[in-house]
């Protein structure tokens, strides 16, 4: 990098001012710390071992005529820790400080009186006390911290630490406090003060530090200071690092290669043979050149020249010999090497964990698991072994060479560490650049795979030219980044290419006038020619195999990425078997987080007896399948536990618990094999007649007989072959089979219209009796049978007890039961009635007399209506207006970027569309159904039956004034709502 870029003041490279002695007012205004050119120093690296860790520091070194110059000295000492103090006021946020010079001289003063503590370390304490005011209690953390952060990894790239490592907060900050610190501590303090600068800002991290107060434990601090929990806090710091890629080079790739080759020795020891010979004939061919030109040709000798060519055949007859043992193992090697990757990464796949698999995108495993592993395998089987014989075969002819002509050989070796130096820095970008264009295709991958999934609702909302202007940014975005992946590859290759050929014109130039004066014989030069073609073939060879291993790095990367990810399914901590049958369940003050950004669930406790039947309910995102996935180990709590018998969760064997259970949730998409086969994975040694049994359960086993191959149907892609009903009845038919003694049931009924779903309701009843049920459900009406029904908001359990119980509270549950209990649906979900008491609650008709109302009443239209249907978009001005009978519907504003913000979700008993009723009056937001719904809706041509809107105020009839009054109100609401949302 020296040398690339020019500093202004001094016409000096960069990179040598900065490392440069200070020289106040030598070169007054010219920059902040001016330099003496003629104190310019170089640089150069060496280990300090410190505080239990090795770490690198730069130091200037001097010329002879300045050893000794204790002023050169104190200034380049001075230099750098102005250096390091006016980074450490940038990552602290304070203004760059005159003062921050008298910290450093005081510093320097003082150094002798401080024998055990470098200038750096106690540079940075000063700052840290003297401007952040950091107590005693959480000095070693912040100072140890911008140690590794300013001083350790001065210019270098930032250190990942792995995901597991952010955690146990508590144990590193006592370990630092007692200077004790592990190996690994420094960059682990460094990552936490990173993300807390990140996350929290400078004030977080000063109110952070300043919080440690005596007798105060770090818990007490993280909630006084961060308002979190230190679970929370360990939980978005690992957040945090799981978005961090790390940057790797050439040498951990070729590394990771070998260990990936190691386990196959015979094909290994195979190729090191073939590249042995490949190396001897090499080293040995330019000797038996020179031995026929010089003893052969030259003396007229036939002996000589018979035997040196029989040599020369043998050996070109073994070598190909050779080539072709090459060729061989390295076409099972790669293969070989890359299955066993392939197989690891689907187990790792298998052992992610929920919150880990929604950290990577979702295109970015497909295309690990297609492109990247293909383009490793191809570098591993071509370029890597190329490579390596090449290497080889440069280092044989290098050896040769020496024995030839020492002088040459010299030469040689050095324009060859030229030749391969020079392209270090083009070849730094281009794997940087090839990680990038690795990262958009697993985008791309990930947006053409949404866009087929979602074509429907595409088409439905006519967004097909915003989804091609998004794939046209994106392939540009993938067109650059190959342009200059390629270009930097090509490049590194070229350079190589280019300094070989320089260095081979430069020493047969040499050899030339070597020969002039007589030093070296003519077979000597003949002989080097054909070394200088060989080596310069191996190294052409070499730069044409580059561009191959940078692409393959930047995949490497990201298989690596998944490889390194923590296997972190939740574990059993003792493995301890149930063994008395069920008969208590528990959750004892259960928090839980997502992302560590809020608590999804908070500090949630109740008991239960088994068998019992619960019903979880409340509004939408309050938290009801957060506790589904808590219960069935999808994810484990963040505090608090949940107590089987008397045994937490996270003590029951692994297999144990998930016998016990049967989840059933709203996502029905199957396994694209047989009915059966679906069915069966309920519990695999099942018989052909339990799975019939099952599926007559779930009520599916009629239409299964009727298809053409009944049980052995095919379902399709997903189960796109089946409706969303029949699909929902198949999970419902494999959780029967699996006889759990406890039934989640995630909204599982919810794809069923209303007569299956009283039917299967009635099974459900009838299975559950013995057995531990809980039902996450938005319809009330099933929750009348319930022994008890738990109520949740913003993640809290804020009411429990039985239906009457709840009634009779009059709080959240009787609220959502009034809206619902106006509306009774029948005749399997083809009459749908709402009273006109209901109809009354609405706003728009609260003051219509009775007798407008029951006209009202009559014009209204049932619709069922599938999920994933737009009902009412954004900006138009047409549609219907709809109160939700059975569903959930959510309404969407879209953003200018394509993107859309969730304003609310609408539960039975709500309406939406009533923009509808008024001319030339767009919605405000798109609404989409969630789950099949069943609505009853109103156009404005019907409503015009009963009251014209569109008539000038004073020709409209009271009813009239009324509606049109009241869907101004919620015009103004619902503008109101939306700016405060878009701010
Ligand atoms: N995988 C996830 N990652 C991040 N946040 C999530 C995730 N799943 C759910 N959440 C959030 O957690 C909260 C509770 O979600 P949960 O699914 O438990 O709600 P719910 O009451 O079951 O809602 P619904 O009735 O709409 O299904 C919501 O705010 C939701 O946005």
């Amino acid at each position: 990098m020296a040398g690339r870029h020019r500093a202004p003041s001094t016409g000096q490279p960069r990179s040598w001012r900065s490392f440069s002695v200070g020289h106040r007012g030598a070169h007054a205004g010219s920059s902040l710390y001016p330099i003496a050119p003629e104190r310019r120093c170089r640089v150069r690296r060496r280990h300090v071992h410190r505080a239990g860790y090795i770490k690198r520091q730069r130091r200037p070194y001097m010329n002879k005529q300045e050893q000794g110059s204790w002023k050169y000295m104190l200034n380049g000492r001075r230099s750098r820790l102005i250096r390091i103090a006016t980074r450490a006021f940038a990552l602290l946020g304070m203004p760059p400080d005159p003062a921050s010079q008298q910290v450093v001289l005081q510093v320097l003063s003082e150094s002798r009186q401080r024998p055990n503590s470098s200038n750096e370390n106690e540079l940075i304490r000063r700052i840290l006390v003297d401007y952040l005011d950091v107590p005693a209690a959480s000095l070693p953390i912040l100072a140890t911290a911008l140690e590794h952060l300013l001083i350790v990894k001065t210019g270098g790239e930032p250190e990942t630490i792995g995901l597991a490592a952010a955690s146990d907060l508590q144990g590193l900050i006592d370990r630092l406090a007692k200077d004790r610190p592990e190996r690994g501590d420094p960059a682990r303090a460094a990552s936490f003060v990173r993300f807390v600068l990140d996350t929290y800002g400078v004030k977080g991290l000063t109110a952070f530090a300043q919080g440690f107060e005596p007798g105060r434990t770090v818990a007490e601090v993280c909630r006084a200071t961060l308002n979190k929990s230190v679970a929370m806090l360990e939980l978005q710091w690992a957040e945090s690092l799981s978005r961090e890629q790390s940057a790797k080079g050439v040498w951990p790739f070729m590394r990771w290669t070998a260990a990936q080759l190691r386990p196959f020795r015979l094909f290994c020891t195979l190729l090191a043979i073939g590249i042995f010979i490949q190396t001897v004939y090499a080293m040995l061919m330019p000797l038996w050149l020179n031995q026929l030109f010089d003893e052969g040709i030259t003396p007229q000798n036939a002996e000589v020249i018979w035997r040196t060519l029989a040599y020369l055949i043998g050996g070109f007859l073994v070598t190909a010999m050779a080539g072709l043992a090459i060729d061989f193992s390295v076409s099972a090697l790669g293969p070989k090497a890359l299955n066993s990757v392939r197989q690891r990464g689907f187990d790792k796949l298998l052992a992610l964990s929920s919150r880990s698999l929604s950290r990577f995108q979702s295109g970015d495993i497909v295309s690990i698991f297609t492109n990247d592993i293909f383009v490793v395998e191809n570098a591993v089987v071509r370029a890597i072994p190329g490579i390596v014989s090449k290497g080889f075969l440069m280092l044989g002819s290098l050896i040769t060479a020496m024995a030839l002509d020492w002088r040459m050989a010299l030469a040689t070796i050095s324009l060859l560490v030229i030749a391969f130096w020079a392209p270090r820095i083009v070849g730094r970008y281009a794997i940087k650049a090839s990680y990038a264009r690795k990262i958009e295709d697993g985008k791309i991958v990930g947006f053409i795979k949404e866009t087929v999934q979602l074509l429907p609702v595409i088409r439905t909302l006519d967004i097909e030219r915003h989804r091609r202007a998004t794939f046209d940014d994106r392939s540009q975005t993938i067109y650059d980044a190959s342009y200059r992946q390629y270009l930097l590859g090509e490049l590194t290759g070229r350079v190589t290419v280019f300094a070989i050929s320089a260095a081979q014109l430069g020493i047969i130039g040499l050899g030339a006038v070597l020969s002039l004066n007589g030093t070296v014989s003519g077979g000597v030069v003949v002989a080097y020619i054909g070394l200088l073609l060989a080596i310069g073939g191996a190294a052409g060879g070499i730069a044409a195999f580059l561009p191959v291993v940078i692409q393959a790095i930047g995949s490497w990367q990201r298989i690596e990425s998944l490889l390194e990810h923590p296997a972190d399914v939740p574990a059993t901590v003792n493995g301890a078997p149930l063994d008395k049958p069920l008969s208590r369940l528990a959750l004892r003050d259960v928090s839980f987080s997502y992302t560590g950004e809020r608590l999804n669930l908070n500090e949630v406790s109740f008991e239960t007896a088994v068998p019992r039947r619960i019903a979880l309910v409340g509004p939408s995102g309050s938290g009801k399948s957060t506790i589904i996935n808590l219960l069935s180990r999808n994810y484990d709590a963040i505090n608090g536990s949940i107590m089987l018998n008397d045994t937490d969760i996270r003590e029951v064997d692994n297999q144990k618990l998930r016998s016990l259970m049967a989840v059933v949730s709203q996502d029905t998409t199957l396994f694209e094999e047989s009915i059966a086969y679906n069915i069966r994975i309920g519990r695999l040694d099942a018989t052909d007649a339990e799975v019939e049994q099952a599926a007559r359960a779930a009520e599916i086993h009629d239409f299964i007989a009727g298809l053409p191959n009944d049980y052995d149907t095919n379902v399709g892609e997903g189960g796109k072959l089946l409706s969303g009903g029949q699909r929902q009845r198949i999970v419902i038919a494999r959780a029967f089979l699996r006889n759990p003694q406890i039934l989640l049931l995630d909204e599982a009924t919810s794809a069923l219209d209303a007569e299956a779903e009283a039917a299967i309701n009635e099974t459900l009843t009838r299975i559950s009796a013995d057995r531990m049920l809980f039902s996450v459900t938005h319809r009330l009406s099933s929750c009348r049978d319930m022994d008890w029904i738990c109520v949740f908001k913003d993640g809290k359990m804020v009411e429990t007890g039985t239906h009457d119980q709840l009634l009779e509270r009059g709080g959240v549950y009787a609220g959502m039961w009034e809206k619902q209990s106006e509306i009774a649906i029948g005749n399997a979900g083809r009459e749908v009635a709402i009273s006109i008491e209901g109809l009354r609650k609405i706003p728009l008709f609260a003051g219509v007399s009775e007798q407008e109302l029951h006209r009202i009443h009559g014009l209204l239209r049932v619709e069922e209506v599938p999920a994933d249907t737009v009902l009412t978009e954004e900006g138009a001005t047409t549609g219907r207006f709809y109160i939700i009978a059975r569903g959930s519907v959510d309404s969407n504003v879209a953003r200018r970027d394509g993107t859309s913000v969730e304003m609310e979700i609408l539960d039975v008993g709500d309406f939406f569309g009533e923009f509808a009723l008024l001319e030339g009056i767009p919605h405000p937001t798109t609404c989409r159904t969630r789950l099949p719904c069943l609505l009853l809706s109103l156009s404005r041509h019907d409503l015009s039956q009963v009251a014209d809107l569109g008539r000038s105020s004073l020709e409209q009839s009271s009813l009239e004034k009324e509606i049109a009054a009241t869907l101004d109100r919620r015009l103004d609401a619902k503008l109101e709502k939306l700016l405060g949302r878009a701010a």
